[in-house]
């Protein structure tokens, strides 16, 4: 597929999407979503690829989505066509990803970056959702998710206030994993998908879902479930690799 609206590259085995509307920073509208689930179906099905970065430029990560597309939709129009259903695509990616956010993530780009496994921001990062400002309230997760990463009281005022959160306040909230200087974001994220894509890759992908059960699930059956599937990896060749690789006092090499 030739892309318009993103830059793929492939940095060894880490595959790196730039969302690039520069124009309209980066605001999602249907092709954009489009490119960006396709990108994702692709490095999915590349057994090179161990771990993907999302990132924006170095104004924006994503403006949110985009309100001159938006501004007509209708209620049955929205309904019947499932609007924003196609998001959750990232989501649902099973290998690990990493959101690179630069600027503004407002809206859509906040509830974007949230989907990733993690985000590591800029020192420049800003994120709000200003939904209610346009007379809506977050569609894409914004309501649910921001909550569970920051907690009730500043999700609640971010989302009723339409106030932004600094990269030091969102660090200190939890919302993202560490800042960085904006120079260095990039070269950083490259650095850490590269340590990831490095592990077992069925040990990365059954961490990710695991990780990620914690949000679904109480914690009695979150505990069972972690166990199970680490049970599951004395089934794996990478199990023996990596505990002889300690033993044997050397780097383990991970075949996956
Ligand atoms: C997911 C769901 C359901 C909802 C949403 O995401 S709703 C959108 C939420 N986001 C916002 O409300 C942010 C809207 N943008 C802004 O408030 C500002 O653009 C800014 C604070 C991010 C940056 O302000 P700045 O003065 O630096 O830049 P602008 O001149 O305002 O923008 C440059 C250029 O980009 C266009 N733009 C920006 N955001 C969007 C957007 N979300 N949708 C469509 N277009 C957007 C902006 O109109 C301008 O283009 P023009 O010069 O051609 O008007």
């Amino acid at each position: 597929m030739a892309y318009e609206t993103i830059l793929v590259e492939t940095h060894g085995k880490v595959g790196l999407i730039r969302l690039n509307r520069p124009q309209a920073l980066n605001a999602l509208n249907r092709q954009i979503i489009t490119e960006l689930n396709a990108a994702l179906d692709a490095f999915e099905a590349d057994t090179g690829i161990g771990c993907i970065i999302l990132t924006g430029s170095e104004k924006a990560f994503a403006a949110g989505a985009d309100i001159k597309e938006m501004q007509d939709f209708t209620y049955p129009q929205t309904y019947l066509d499932d609007f924003i259903a196609s998001w959750e695509r990232l989501s649902r990616t099973r290998k690990p990803v990493i959101a690179a956010v630069a600027g503004f993530a407002l809206g859509g780009g906040c509830e974007l970056a949230m989907m990733c496994d993690f985000i590591l921001a800029a020192d420049t990062a800003k994120f709000g959702q200003p939904e209610i400002k346009l007379g809506v309230m977050p569609g894409a997760g914004g309501t649910q998710r921001l909550t569970r990463f920051v907690g009730k009281s500043k999700a609640m005022e971010m989302c009723l206030t339409g106030r932004f959160m600094d990269a030091a306040e969102a660090e200190r909230a939890g919302l993202v994993s560490r800042v960085i200087p904006a120079a260095d974001l990039v070269d950083e994220a490259l650095k850490v998908a590269a340590v990831i894509a490095d592990m077992s890759r069925p040990v990365a992908m059954m961490t990710k879902e695991s990780v990620n059960r914690s949000y679904e699930t109480t914690l009695t059956e979150g505990i069972r479930f972690e166990r199970r599937v680490f049970h599951s990896m004395f089934a794996l060749a990478d199990q023996k690799e990596g505990m002889s690789a300690f033993v044997e006092k050397r780097k383990p090499n991970f075949g996956g």
